[in-house]
């Protein structure tokens, strides 16, 4: 018998096999019709499926402690609310609604008194959100949506994963993650890679493969069919680094971690990162529905500054929109998310909303002792980069800068670099942009390959501009991790990488070896390079 396989990108490093669960698709909104020819008997279908579902989550609840099983307990009752029925029920008889229908009309009155109601109230709005879909799958006969509990270490499949479910994610029970879709830096991979969970996106055809079990290979992006026993192997074995930045010319480059939570900070600071080059705000609150108070965003950021007391800490202020909403800074809908209201352009219209971030960023800086500067993610001019830096300033923080990550700021980096203190290249954007290639998107993850030489070239660009201004120049897109690129990109004048924490042993000891006039080698034959594989080639050759 030949066994299933699949080959996909490999995001996430190690090897890991076990049985498959599946993520249900979201539900569609369920439609107004066919009318019901008994309305009596379709309104009784819905307390039968309310409770099926309440049942579930009390059993759930069983198998968890603390928090999580307060959690479920109250979903529970949710459920069973007599009020959500009854009014499912009336709408079905008044309205001759399908019951699905009913439900959906019904809870969305609930969760727009819940939202209005704001605080507390708006976050319990998600919980009543999630209940109807619950009973709306059960009434339709389709599997409940979203990550299921897992009871047994499983590998999770699914079409794409939002990042706040992925940040969700349990490490001790996803042996591996495998998506149909997503692209190698999205924030899904991004997160996966901060899990340790191994992880291969844009895996053609796993969706439609019926089989019990996989095996998954982070590294090779290979999977395929396996027998049903739970194996993780872990990322392969990390290089020896002391966890100081230096070539072994005896120059000094910094070599940093990215962070988005007090876990990623710890896992950073215990991997020798000797600061942190970007923190990415945002992932603090993915969850938020409201819009977290001063005190509140410094209780968070102080968690994640703990560890890197006397160190440079990069905090980069809320880069919402696109693929990482926040709930409470929704922009209108908008056709090309990516290329809307994100990042600093949200702070334009709500100017209030930079002003406290950055009141809890100098908070949070002076009492955890970090040495904080702060940096906007989506800049395209030298305005924009200056009007944020007199925020920052007017904040008390004197030390602000700017990503580079849209192709019209690596373009303006001159002009940029005259009205901040550092920029930092984030790779992931600059890619999606410069190839016009969504990031997200399976289909296109050959063109975000960061060794592009069209990508490389313009960050050469970027980088001499930065030399010629004597400022600082980081690069805090997944590029820094790769150890070879690590050398191309000090080559162009790069003076910090950061990265994940998973790669930064492997990127401080490739740096060890390797000397500035080998890193500017290795550099200048990538960027003569006509393709990606042979970009690669050229910058080993000197090694
Ligand atoms: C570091 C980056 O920011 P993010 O991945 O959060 O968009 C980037 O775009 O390279
Ligand atoms: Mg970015």
């Amino acid at each position: 018998m030949s066994s299933a396989r699949l080959s996909g990108v490999g995001v996430s490093s190690g090897r890991a096999s076990g049985p498959v669960v599946r993520v249900a698709e979201t539900l569609p909104e369920p439609p107004l019709g066919p009318r019901p020819a008994d309305t009596k008997e379709e309104a009784s279908r819905i307390r039968p499926a309310t409770e099926v579902v309440a049942q579930r989550l009390m059993e759930r609840a069983k198998t968890v402690e603390g928090e999580a099983r307060a959690v479920l307990e109250t979903t529970a009752a949710m459920a069973g609310d007599p009020s959500l029925i009854k009014s499912a029920e009336k709408l079905v008889v008044e309205e001759s609604l399908p019951a699905a229908r009913a439900v959906h009309q019904a809870a969305q009155k609930f969760v727009t008194a819940l939202q209005a109601a704001g605080g507390y109230m708006a976050e319990r709005a998600r919980d009543v959100q999630d209940v109807r879909d619950r009973v709306v799958a059960e009434l339709l006969g389709l599997p409940a949506p979203g990550v299921p509990d897992l009871v047994a270490p499983s590998v999770l499949v699914a079409r794409d994963l939002a990042p706040a479910d992925t940040a969700g994610l349990d490490p001790s029970k996803v042996l591996a993650l495998v998506t149909e879709e997503g692209g190698p830096t999205s924030h899904t991979a991004i997160l996966a890679r901060s899990l340790g969970i191994p992880a291969v996106v844009a895996c053609r055809g796993v969706l439609a493969l019926e089989v019990p079990a996989l095996e998954v290979d982070g590294d090779t992006g290979q999977v395929r069919e396996s027998d049903g026993k739970v194996r993780a192997a872990g990322a392969g074995r990390k290089a020896s680094w002391n966890g100081v930045g230096v070539l072994k010319d005896g120059h000094r480059v910094k070599v940093l971690g990215n962070v988005g939570s007090p876990a990623d900070a710890a896992a950073a600071a215990a991997a020798g990162a000797e600061g942190v080059g970007l923190f990415r705000t945002e992932f603090c609150f993915l969850d938020a529905a409201e819009e977290p108070t001063v005190a509140e965003q410094t209780a968070a950021y102080e968690a994640v500054l703990a560890p890197f007391k006397g160190k440079p800490v990069v905090v980069r202020t809320l880069d919402a929109g696109a693929d990482k909403p926040l709930a409470f800074l929704s922009p209108d809908p908008e056709p090309n998310p990516a290329l809307g209201v994100r990042g600093l352009r949200v702070a334009f219209d709500r100017p209030d909303v930079l002003d406290r971030q950055l009141e809890a960023i100098a908070a949070a800086a002076a009492s955890s002792g970090a040495e904080v500067s702060v940096m906007a993610p989506m800049v395209a001019t030298a305005a924009e980069a200056s009007w944020f830096v007199a925020r920052a300033r007017q904040a008390g923080i004197q030390r602000a800068g700017v990503m580079v990550e849209v192709p019209s700021a690596a373009l303006s980096a001159r002009e940029i670099l005259q009205v901040v203190d550092f920029i930092s290249i984030g790779t992931n954007d600059l890619a999606q942009y410069v190839f016009a290639a969504d990031r997200q998107l399976g289909g296109v993850a050959a063109l975000n390959d960061p060794w592009q030489p069209a990508l490389l070239r313009l960050i050469a660009q970027v980088g001499e501009a930065a030399t010629a201004a004597g400022k600082p120049i980081g690069v805090c897109g997944e590029a820094a991790a790769d150890p070879l690129l690590a050398c191309v990109l000090i080559g162009m004048g790069v003076t910090s990488l950061s990265m994940n924490h998973t790669a930064l042993a492997d990127v401080g000891a490739k740096l060890a070896t390797s000397s500035m006039d080998i890193c500017q080698l290795a550099a200048r034959g990538a960027l003569a390079a006509g393709d990606p594989a042979t970009a690669k080639l050229a910058a080993r050759a000197p090694h």
